[in-house]
């Protein structure tokens, strides 16, 4: 793959970025990147974030031939030299072309939402594979998957990539055959402009609740939810959460681009919604206890009622919350072409890592493994897990991170009161911050009249006392983790089993007692 510098600065002056090009001996590049450190012969490379000078020079000695910037660098003499307004947007831009434009050949659904991304996203790609015959890729924060072969699946770095990844990854995909894509995208993608130019089939809407707010995410809630409302202006087709806070906000983000009849919104009721609307479908809750999870899917009008999607589905993921997860894919999925045999199949079977994994802990109760990691999710999950085990004891493992989210800590403190009777306070990536401080602060906020409070910051010891503290009736929620392979300390991502197998040793260690 190639790209020309005829054809980079027709993209940068049609989209106003271009400031100056100095084209020096090169005018073709073989390769693009944004990493010093994986530089090949021949590529252009991109001075973007918290770039340091060095890694320009660095970026020559392998070979690159020139370079983006939004400004100029005596370390780039001799390169071809781009100067732009707005390195982010451009590199998007040149990503795109240098990749050919990869999305043009994939059906592309694209979810965004403060909680149930990763969720809906594995619902809807277990949904596509029956349609697809396994020809859906993912762009997730656990997994981006763009082929069927074991070395064309691995763990994400980000939730949403950087966009020269996206489109590799995208490229890659249609190379190995994918058709469809589905993709998590993140506000700070929007932030970052790391999806700018990226138009997709279908945006969903989730739901939004203050997150991500702070000195280095969003410095407003309005602007948090200005970034997400980005992903239903460039989508050809929007699905919304009709029950999510905000609505009205949302609905117009999206009428600003989209004809209302390709305006899709769901909710558990009927209800008179901004425009005259209703929404589209309506799902009841036929089961949500801990072990069956049911809903019924009605459509609510002629447009929905043509998708032929009614019907009982069982959800193979315990959790409430996952109800509406699951209807949102079923909508996106259903206008992708499945069948509603292709969704029953889809959501019976689904497994999400790190999301509500159950396991039988025996004499001491159920242990469930879940990435609850803000109030939100937090207060969803134990409500829904104290409601469904009203005579047992509800005991969490959780800590909080540092150096971001630090209204989680209170977050915590707040949800652990209203439906913890146990909680073990632990280390959960750290940063630079020191853990017992991070833990006495979850700890101010907590009422120690409702709540038993123990502090143990090695994580795999708290994992093994919750544990051992239950009895056959309780209920051990090991949060915040899920499948995370890595503690962050000081600036390094520390080997951790995750919380899984720390689980799954401590159960070993309890059957050979
Ligand atoms: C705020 C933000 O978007 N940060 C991301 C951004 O950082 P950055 O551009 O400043 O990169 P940097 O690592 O400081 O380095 C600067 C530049 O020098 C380059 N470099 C660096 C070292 C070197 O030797 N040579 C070299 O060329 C880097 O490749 C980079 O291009 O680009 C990096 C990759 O190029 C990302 O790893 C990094 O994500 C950080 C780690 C992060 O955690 N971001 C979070 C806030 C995030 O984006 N989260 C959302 C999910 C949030 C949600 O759930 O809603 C996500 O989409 O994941
Ligand atoms: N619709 C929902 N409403 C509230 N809580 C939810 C919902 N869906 C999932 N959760 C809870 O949030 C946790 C994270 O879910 P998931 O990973 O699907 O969300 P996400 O949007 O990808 O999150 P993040 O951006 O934090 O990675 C789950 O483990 C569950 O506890």
């Amino acid at each position: 793959m190639s790209l020309g510098i005829n054809e980079i600065k027709t993209i940068l002056s049609e989209h106003n970025l271009l400031i100056k090009i100095v084209p020096n001996k090169n005018e073709q590049f073989d390769d693009v990147t944004y990493d010093s450190r994986n530089v090949h012969n021949n590529a252009l490379f991109f001075c973007k974030g918290n770039f340091k000078p060095e890694y320009l020079t660095m970026a020559k000695a392998a070979g690159a031939s020139g370079y983006v910037s939004e400004k100029k660098y005596a370390e780039g003499s001799n390169l071809t030299q781009i100067i732009v307004k707005d390195v982010q947007k451009a590199m998007s831009l040149i990503g795109a072309a240098f990749y050919r434009y990869p999305e043009n050949d994939l059906f592309t659904i694209a979810y965004t939402g403060t909680k149930g991304k990763t969720t809906s996203s594995y619902f809807a790609r277990s949904i596509l594979d029956n349609t697809t015959n396994n020809k859906t890729g993912l762009l997730s924060t656990i997994d981006t998957i763009v082929g069927n072969n074991p070395d064309q699946k691995f763990k994400s770095h980000l939730t949403t990539p950087e966009s020269l990844d996206i489109f590799k990854y995208m490229r890659m995909a249609v190379d190995n055959g994918m058709t469809h894509m589905v993709m998590e995208v993140s506000s700070q993608a929007y932030k970052k402009n790391r999806v700018y130019g990226l138009k997709y089939n279908i945006g969903l809407f989730l739901n939004i609740s203050p997150d991500h707010i702070g000195p280095n995410e969003h410095p407003t809630f309005a602007d948090y939810l200005h970034c997400k409302e980005q992903l239903l202006v460039n989508s050809d087709i929007c699905i919304i959460n009709a029950d999510t806070d905000h609505f009205e906000d949302i609905y117009m983000a999206a009428k600003a681009t989209t004809q209302p009849e390709n305006i899709y919104l769901f909710s558990d009721h009927d209800q008179s919604l901004i425009d005259n609307r209703h929404p589209d479908f309506i799902f009841d809750s036929i089961s949500d206890t801990i072990s069956d999870n049911k809903i019924k899917l009605v459509s609510n009008n002629k447009k929905a009622k043509a998708m032929k999607l009614d019907g009982e589905y069982k959800i193979a993921v315990a959790g409430d919350y996952n109800e509406s997860n699951a209807t949102s894919a079923i909508i996106a999925t259903g206008l992708s072409g499945a069948s509603s045999d292709d969704v029953s199949n889809g959501l019976s079977t689904v497994f999400v890592p790190g999301r509500m994994e159950s396991y039988d802990a025996k004499s001491h109760g159920n242990v469930y493994v879940d990435y609850a990691h803000n109030y939100a999710s937090m207060h969803a999950l134990l409500s829904f897990l104290k409601h469904g085990n009203p005579d047992g004891k509800v005991i969490v493992v959780v800590g909080s991170p540092g150096n971001k989210g630090e209204d989680r800590r209170k977050g915590f403190g707040i949800a652990l009161t209203e439906n913890a009777d146990e909680a073990f306070l632990t280390t959960d990536d750290p940063a630079f911050e020191d853990p017992a401080t991070i833990v006495d602060e979850i700890d101010s906020y907590i009422n120690h009249d409702k709540v038993n409070v123990h502090i143990e910051l090695d994580r795999r010891l708290a994992i093994s006392k919750a544990i051992h503290s239950g009895d056959e009736n309780s209920i051990i929620v090991v949060a915040g983790k899920g499948r995370d392979p890595y503690q962050k300390i000081n600036g390094v991502d520390t080997p951790y089993e995750t919380d899984s197998v720390v689980v799954k040793n401590v159960l070993k260690g309890i059957e050979n007692e």
